[in-house]
Order: C-alpha cells, then sequence, then structure tokens
C-alpha cells in the first residue's frame, strides 16, 4: 500500500542556536503538524555547515545549519525567526521572494524596520508579534478593554522584567500593551508614552502611559499593566514560566499562515481574537 498522506509543512528557523531558536527546534522536532525543514545562522557562526542535532549535543537531525537564506529556504513554507532586528529586516524580502511565510517574534525594530518589514508584506505572508503566547494577547485585549471603561483618573504603567540577557527596552510585549492602553483610552501612545523616570521629574503627568523595565537573572518575561486610582488599584499580569508557549504560538502562526492572502498579521489575527 502506497503513503497517501501529504508532507507536512516545512519550516524553517532563523537564528538556529539562540535561547528562540533551540526552543523551537524543540517544539518542531516533537510536533505531528510542522516539520523542521532547516536552519539559519549569520555567516561566520561556528554551527554553519554542521549537523544541528550535534551541534545541540545531541542525535544527528540530518539538517545542516546553513548561512544562505535564499537556498535555505527554498521549497520551506514558513520561516520562524526570533533573531535581531537587521537579521529580519534583511529576512522578509528573501522569504517572500521564496514564496515562504515569515514569522517574526523579533523585538527592538524601529518605525524604519517596522515600514520596511510592511514593505516585504506586499510580496507575500508576514506574522509579526512581539510576543506570541496566548496568554499575551489575551492580555492585549483585556487591557485595551479595561483601558477603554476607565478614565484618566486612573493612571497606567506598564512594568516587565526579563533575563539580563535581553537587549532592547521596553520589551516588544510591553510595547503591545501600550499601544492597546493607548487605543482603549482614545490617545497616541507616542505622545502618552513615559519611558523611565530619573532625577527631578515632577509629579506624573495626567493621561501619560509609565514604562519600567527591570533587567536580572533568568526571568523569562513578566508584565504588569497596572491602573491606579486613589483608593484603588488593578493590576493585570502575565507571567510566562516556559519560552515554548512563544514557540508553540510561533509555529501555530506558521501554519495558519499557509492559504493567506499576502499581507502583515498579527497574533490577533492567528488567534482569533
Ligand atoms: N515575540 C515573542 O514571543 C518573543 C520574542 N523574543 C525576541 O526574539 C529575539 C531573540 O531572542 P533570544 O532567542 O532570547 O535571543 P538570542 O540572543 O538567544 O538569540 C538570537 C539568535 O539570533 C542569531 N542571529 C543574530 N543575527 C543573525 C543573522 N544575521 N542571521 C541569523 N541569525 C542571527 C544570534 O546569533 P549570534 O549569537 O551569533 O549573534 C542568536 O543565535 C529578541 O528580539 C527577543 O526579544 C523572544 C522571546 C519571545
Ligand atoms: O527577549 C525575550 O526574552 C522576550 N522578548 C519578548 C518581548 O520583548 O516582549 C517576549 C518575551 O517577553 C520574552
Amino acid at each position: 500500500m502506497t503513503d497517501t498522506a501529504a508532507p507536512l509543512p516545512a519550516i524553517v528557523v532563523n537564528g538556529v542556536s539562540g535561547r528562540m531558536g533551540r526552543m523551537l527546534v524543540q517544539v518542531l522536532t516533537g510536533s505531528d503538524k510542522a516539520r523542521l525543514a532547516g536552519a539559519l545562522e549569520r555567516p561566520g557562526h561556528p554551527w554553519v555547515g554542521k549537523d544541528l542535532g550535534l551541534m545541540l549535543g545531541g542525535a544527528p537531525l540530518g539538517v545542516t545549519v546553513s548561512d544562505d537564506p535564499a537556498a535555505a529556504l527554498s521549497g520551506a513554507q514558513a520561516v520562524v525567526d526570533f533573531t535581531a532586528p537587521a537579521a529580519t529586516v534583511a529576512l522578509a524580502p528573501v522569504a517572500m521572494a521564496a514564496g515562504c511565510a515569515h514569522v517574526i517574534g523579533t523585538t527592538g525594530l524601529s518605525k524604519d524596520d517596522i515600514a520596511a518589514i510592511g514593505a516585504a508584506a506586499k510580496q507575500g505572508v508576514i506574522v509579526r508579534a512581539g510576543n506570541m503566547s496566548l496568554g499575551v494577547n489575551l492580555l492585549v485585549a483585556l487591557t485595551r478593554k479595561v483601558a477603554a471603561a476607565l478614565d484618566a483618573d486612573y493612571d497606567i504603567e506598564i512594568v516587565e522584567s526579563h533575563h539580563r540577557h535581553k537587549v532592547d527596552a521596553p520589551s516588544g510585549t510591553a510595547l503591545m500593551l501600550g499601544q492597546a492602553a493607548a487605543e482603549g483610552r482614545g490617545v497616541s501612545l507616542d505622545e502618552a508614552a513615559v519611558r523611565g523616570r530619573d532625577g527631578i521629574t515632577g509629579p506624573r503627568e495626567r493621561g501619560s502611559i509609565g514604562f519600567s523595565a527591570i533587567r536580572a537573572g533568568d526571568y523569562i518575561g513578566e508584565h504588569d499593566v497596572i491602573f491606579a486610582a486613589d483608593g484603588e488599584r488593578i493590576i493585570l499580569r502575565h507571567v510566562a514560566s516556559d519560552r515554548g508557549v512563544f514557540a508553540r504560538g510561533a509555529v501555530k502562526a506558521a501554519l495558519w499562515a499557509q492559504g493567506q492572502a499576502k499581507g502583515e498579521y498579527d497574533m490577533a489575527a492567528v488567534l482569533g481574537l
């Protein structure tokens, strides 16, 4: 009897040696919905040309780490990318030319980076989110709703904690939460945001949205949205205790992207929130 089952969607991981790259390998090798079809690292990385499984300290996986995105993406359905802004911006048009969906988890993107990604998405499908977990994307929706229900008597502050290796602040998640709070309140985040305080700052400006960042130890990612008034406080909190939530969300996005119309999407679209 011949096996007529369609092959599983082929997914490539960019930045495969990183914290999220390794977690994605774990999720994809255990998946019955997608398969790990390739692995990318920057040119000059010591893993390039080597078997990925051996580089991870395990059995061979039959996947050779590449530094050639066009070659690695040829024939793949999606590339999942948790790397650095310059690497992500460079990969987007290559993914679109290869007909590959680009799932972007990279944070710390500038306005120009975001515009470049948006331009690339005219040629194919991109899913981009500062946080791929179901919990945070629900928290974003809740934040928008609570902010819409309260007036500026309730001061909004976003406090985030991450591991000592994180290079960008505020976190991508904090910015998503800030954007949702601003939308709920009907203000512009660019105008309302206050990022970090130091020295004689004067009293808090009514209606501002504050951001504070802790970088310490091995926090995976924790976010509080505080609505504080005279006499009461509401605190919405998400705690990530396993990077698997981000990796599983990204694989879900890669599968969801198959067959979508060209354009840039977020995790709310993927999750139907
Ligand atoms: N959206 C979400 O849900 C989440 C987003 N993130 C974001 O993902 C990003 C990565 O996080 P994390 O895994 O912790 O970081 P790491 O520093 O552990 O990993 C980044 C990886 O990207 C690699 N890289 C850098 N430049 C290139 C390039 N040009 N081509 C290929 N690979 C490259 C790095 O290689 P090298 O070390 O050689 O430079 C490294 O392996 C961050 O922006 C983080 O904020 C993280 C978790 C969840
Ligand atoms: O760098 C990280 O680790 C994380 N980055 C994302 C962010 O910037 O919000 C998501 C998560 O909090 C972990």
